[in-house]
């Protein structure tokens, strides 16, 4: 019998030293061809087997691999990239990259978020016309790459039900789970033929079934595995739905004819799985090494974890909780840790050697290398009194501001604004000037002050840029930023940052999220002297500019021996002095962007209340120690905010700026009906695009938006900062944004 043994359920495909980045950026700038592109790719490919393989893992997963994005590849595999790429006239792969990233008058692909990761998907648009048909050859050809490399490898296929309740429908009402024969049959073909060409173990992954469902998409999930499990002439099939507990879908799966599940032990670890009788017949594969987080492993606990399945289940494999897409490589590239840390920290290939050594336990019992790693020191958390008292001695009336017309009164005095206001989200772009002059000064090129003078001269330019654009309310564009996150990040006690671990965000895009590992504060102001210094510049506001303690946690590996609320409490104090310094140097307003706030809502509803409690909290918390006269304004982006309407309400905010643009505003609508009675800005620039909006058609905008909003409550900026664009495009852009408001606020009273 072919039995899994121990396994991963994905790998990062970015490349160690962001090999992949660089070489697609290349390709797309025209600097490198094709298959200069691909000899990269199969690079990446035959080292990321090897190494899995050397490790010692009893399978390799294959397919893992993604020149962007992994949904877009099943599109593609399906025949259902969208007919405005075709009609390009491009090749294969140009019209795949035109797919992700829009080119002339084809609109991209929408990119959302991935579950409640920091990963981003391309949306797949399926509608009642949709024909799929198996128009690609990836999975298969992965697979022979690696067996002439003499491994065989297990190819990972997107499921067929989270593909299509991850598509949006092309015609209104429309649901793409009524496409699921359609998708099936193309389903059926490939794995037909992935057994032919000598494939034995396919995973399917189904990561939405860790989220509620509706009985309708039980169904379909359970539909869809007695046809691909009764198929005959097929892989085994191994079924992952990662990201928590699978629910209700687990017997689902547990009594359908596929072969394995993984479930993730790390994040659900009560699981029902001893009372499911079904799953004597399966192999389970059990996630106990977590796949999101960077935390060694305790092992003890994992194998007694995975053995407490020995009986429920026919046999049972060691293996990550997820994939490990979002963990750096490796652990060993990085020198400047502080040794306590490290001591703590397993990256994906450590965590590989974790799996490793708990499947050879599970089978033959703990041997020596197995007792020494378990037995290596783990050294505890920094402690920090000072900032343990300050939480614990916390009362409701830290987390209140005065009432919202006090605050608008004096608010309108100090800073007398125009009706529909205008401003920018914060950050300029990041030009290639900005980003060598930091590694320059990483290289010892520049020194400390020959670098800040690089960047005061940046804020001398946007500055002046935006004065002669005549926006009312500026900003000092964040050219010091490295990374929203990364650089309080670097300003932050109990917060360690790495060289090189990248993790991919979207396509080529990667951050390295930084590691909350003890009890954070802050040992100095760290925007104050550049915000200070561009306000000396100019006499209209300029915004303080900060990440709020949701977003600097959701983008972090975040400690797990305390609640997220301790954590988030910690960092909200931090950014409440950071707000009083501000304040001192004279700035009237203030920004704490949560573009994340969303993000980390728990996928099943029952979990969500405490999160929306905790988060909300630690934003006011963060922001209520500010003045009545000064304007606090937050900022969210990259999700339907629909469902934390409240909790947007709840973060009592001034003003909170908001992706609207390519939505056409649908979130005017969603603050009305809950009663928001505060600033808002609807984003009218959708900055995800080259594209350069029209006087036009922002006025368009703005006019729909007064109907909704009063003028002098509503503000009129991008949807998000532009440091990802080019001047190019921003500068016509803001113009017109401008030009726009002029004339609609000429029209109000
Ligand atoms: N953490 C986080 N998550 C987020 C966002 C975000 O802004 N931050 N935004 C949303 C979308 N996601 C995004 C994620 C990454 C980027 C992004 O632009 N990333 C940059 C890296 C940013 C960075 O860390 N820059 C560093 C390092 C830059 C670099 O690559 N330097 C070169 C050398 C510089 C040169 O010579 O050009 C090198 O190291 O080789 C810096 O500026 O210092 C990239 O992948 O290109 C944008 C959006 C949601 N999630
Ligand atoms: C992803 S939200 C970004 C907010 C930040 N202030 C910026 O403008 O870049
Ligand atoms: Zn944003």
């Amino acid at each position: 019998m072919i039995t899994i043994g121990s396994t991963v359920l994905g790998y990062p495909r970015i490349g160690p030293k962001r090999e992949l980045k660089r070489a697609v950026e290349q390709y797309w700038a025209g600097k490198i061809d094709e298959s200069a592109l691909r000899e990269v790719a199969r690079q990446l490919r035959e080292s990321t087997w090897t190494e899995l393989r050397d490790a010692g893992l009893d399978t390799i997963p294959g397919n893992t691999f993604s020149f962007y994005d992994q949904v877009l590849d099943t599109a593609e595999l399906f025949g259902v990239i969208p007919q405005r790429f075709h009609d390009l006239g491009l090749s294969p792969l140009d019209t795949y990259f035109a797919a992700a990233r829009g080119r002339g008058d084809a609109v991209a692909l929408e990119l959302t978020k991935w579950f409640d990761t920091n990963y981003h998907y391309l949306v797949p648009e399926l509608g009642p016309d949709t024909a799929f048909r198996p128009a690609g050859d990836k999975p298969i050809a992965e697979f022979h790459e690696a067996r002439e490399l003499g491994i065989t490898t297990r190819p990972v296929l997107l499921g067929p039900v989270t593909f299509l309740l991850l598509a949006k429908p092309t015609a209104a009402g429309f649901e793409p789970l009524a496409l699921l024969d359609r998708l099936l049959d193309v389903y059926t073909e490939l794995l037909t033929r992935l057994r032919a060409e000598g494939v034995d173990w396919v995973q399917l992954d189904e990561p939405a079934f860790a989220a509620d469902r509706t009985p309708a998409e039980l169904s379909a999930l359970r539909r869809a595995y007695q046809v691909l499990g009764g198929l005959s002439g097929r892989p085994k099939v191994l079924v992952t739905g990662y990201y928590g507990d699978l629910g209700p879908a687990l017997e689902v799966l547990a009594t359908s004819p596929v072969d394995a599940l993984a479930v993730d032990l790390v994040s659900a670890p009560d699981s029902q799985i001893a009372a499911i009788p079904a799953l004597r017949d399966k192999t389970l594969v059990a996630g106990v090494v977590d796949g999101r987080n960077v935390w060694r492993t305790d092992l003890h606990a994992a194998l007694a974890k995975a053995a407490s399945l020995l009986g429920s289940a026919g046999h049972v494999a060691v293996s990550t909780s997820s994939t490990l897409l979002h963990v750096p490589y490796d652990l060993d590239a990085e020198t400047g840790l502080d040794a306590d840390v490290r001591a703590r920290l397993a990256f994906a290939r450590q965590k590989v050697r974790e799996v490793v050594l708990l499947g050879q336990a599970l089978r033959n019992g703990a041997n020596g290398e197995f007792a020494d790693e378990a037995a290596r020191s783990r050294p505890t958390p920094r402690r920090d009194d000072h900032v343990r008292a300050r939480v614990a001695s916390l009362r409701p009336e830290h987390r209140v501001r005065a009432p919202y017309d006090e605050r608008a009164d004096a608010q309108r005095d100090r800073l007398k604004l125009p009706q529909l206001a205008t401003t920018t989200i914060g950050s300029f772009p990041q030009t290639g000037d900005i980003r060598r002059a930091r590694a320059e000064l990483r290289a010892g090129a520049l020194d400390q002050a020959g670098y800040d003078q690089r960047m005061r001269d940046e804020i001398d330019r946007v500055i002046a840029l935006q004065t002669d654009i005549g926006l009312d309310v500026l900003v000092h564009g964040e050219p010091e930023r490295n990374d929203m996150v990364q650089y309080f990040a670097e300003h932050l006690d109990g917060f360690a940052s790495t060289e090189f671990g990248w993790v991919q965000s979207y396509g080529s895009r990667c951050v390295r999220p930084p590691i909350i590992h003890g009890d954070v504060s802050r040992p100095a102001p760290i925007t104050v002297g550049w915000s200070a210094y561009a306000q000396s510049l100019t006499s209209k506001p300029v915004k303080g500019m900060l990440t709020g303690p949701v977003t600097i946690l959701a983008w972090s590996f975040v400690r797990d021996d305390q609640p997220l609320a301790d954590t988030a409490a910690q960092v909200a104090l931090a950014l409440r002095d950071e707000i009083r310094d501000l304040e001192a140097a004279g700035i009237r307003i203030v920004q704490v962007d949560e573009p994340a706030l969303r993000e980390l809502l728990p996928l099943r509803a029952q979990d969500q209340q405490s999160y929306l409690d905790w988060s909300v909290a630690a934003f006011r918390l963060a922001t209520s120690g500010a003045a009545p006269a000064t304007q606090i304004h937050t900022h969210l982006c990259y999700s339907e905010f629909g469902e934390v309407i409240d909790a947007i309400d709840g973060l009592d905010a001034d003003v909170t700026t908001i992706e609207a643009a390519r939505s056409k505003m649908e979130v005017l609508e969603d603050l009305r009906s809950a009663g928001f009675s505060r600033g808002v800005g609807p984003g009218v620039y959708d900055i995800h695009s080259p594209r350069v909006p029209s006087a036009n058609e922002v006025a368009v905008l703005l006019v729909e938006a007064v109907r909704a909003v009063p003028g002098d409550r509503l503000w009129v900026n991008p949807d998000c900062g532009l440091k990802t664009r080019g001047y190019a495009e921003v500068e016509p852009a803001l113009r017109n944004l401008v030009a726009a408001t002029l004339r609609v606020r000429a029209t109000l009273t």
